[in-house]
């Protein structure tokens, strides 16, 4: 049986008249998690995106198919009520908008009312709910935030920026075991319902979440695929561009 989510062909994509990404090719499997690695710049929030549908992001070749659906000339409102579902890098700050509000919104998006509670306090965000959103949160308060509202929409496929980026060792653990549940990875890979990509360029996450595969986005092309613990002790010993090197020399 084809257990394939996402796919991804021959994917281009430009923001504003500039050429980012090329000839991207992707595909990912019910149940699988990725981790999405690459030097600044090199394209890998503009792969998320172009999933998500972000009009800014053209694509200007190729296709995603996601569910077995061409969604690429879909809008990004018709692709989270498909079950895509994504946590930015830099949210916009929205004064006026309580944290509290917008949670319950992508609650009943997610069909998830219950468990507000619960996630509230896993995540540790009783005192930020009747904040504006974003609005003088801290680096780890704004990952937790988006965490929050990604877990209370409940997507079938999760596309995660960086969530570890400027979050202390102890938060790092509160996000990863709540990134764990949302992509189900308690559960053996068959009865998993979810999946998901993560991008994160010290691999902190990777201890508390167990990526089946890794990544590697470089000058804008999927440059390696492979065991994501290799590539990120590679890229550690001996920098972006030896690794691809020797990821295309074992292909
Ligand atoms: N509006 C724009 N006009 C021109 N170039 C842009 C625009 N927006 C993004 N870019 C460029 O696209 C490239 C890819 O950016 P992207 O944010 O996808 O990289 P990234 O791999 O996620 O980087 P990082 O690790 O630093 O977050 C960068 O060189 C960036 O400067």
């Amino acid at each position: 049986m084809d257990r394939g989510i996402l796919r991804i062909v021959n994917l281009g994509v430009e923001v504003d008249g500039r050429k980012i990404l090329q000839n991207v090719n992707l595909y990912i499997q019910r149940g699988q998690t990725y981790a999405l690695f690459g030097p600044n710049g090199s394209g890998k929030s503009t792969l998320l995106m172009a999933i998500a549908g972000n009009p800014k992001y053209k694509i200007y070749d190729g296709r995603i198919i996601f569910k077995g659906k061409d969604i690429t000339n879909m809008s990004p409102d018709e692709r989270v009520k498909m079950g895509l579902g994504i946590s930015y890098q830099n949210p916009p700050k929205i004064p006026g908008v309580k944290l509290r509000d917008l949670i319950k919104h992508c609650a009943k998006l997610g069909g998830t009312e219950d468990k507000i509670e619960e996630y509230v306090k896993m995540l540790k965000m009783e005192n930020l709910l009747d904040r504006d959103l974003n609005v003088g949160f801290s680096g780890g308060e704004v990952k937790r935030s988006e965490l929050l509202q990604l877990l209370l929409m409940n997507p079938e496929f999760a596309m995660l920026d960086e969530p570890d980026s400027g979050v202390d060792l102890e938060n790092i653990a509160v996000i990863g075991k709540a990134i764990s549940k949302l992509l189900e990875r308690d559960k053996p890979e068959e009865e998993r319902t979810k999946s998901g990509i993560i991008i994160t360029h010290t691999g902190h996450i990777l201890k508390y979440v167990d990526a089946d595969y890794g990544v590697i986005m470089y000058k804008g092309r999927i440059a390696c695929v492979g065991d994501p613990y290799d590539i990120l002790k590679t890229v550690e010993n001996y920098g972006y561009e030896e690794c691809v090197k020797r990821c295309l020399r074992t292909l």
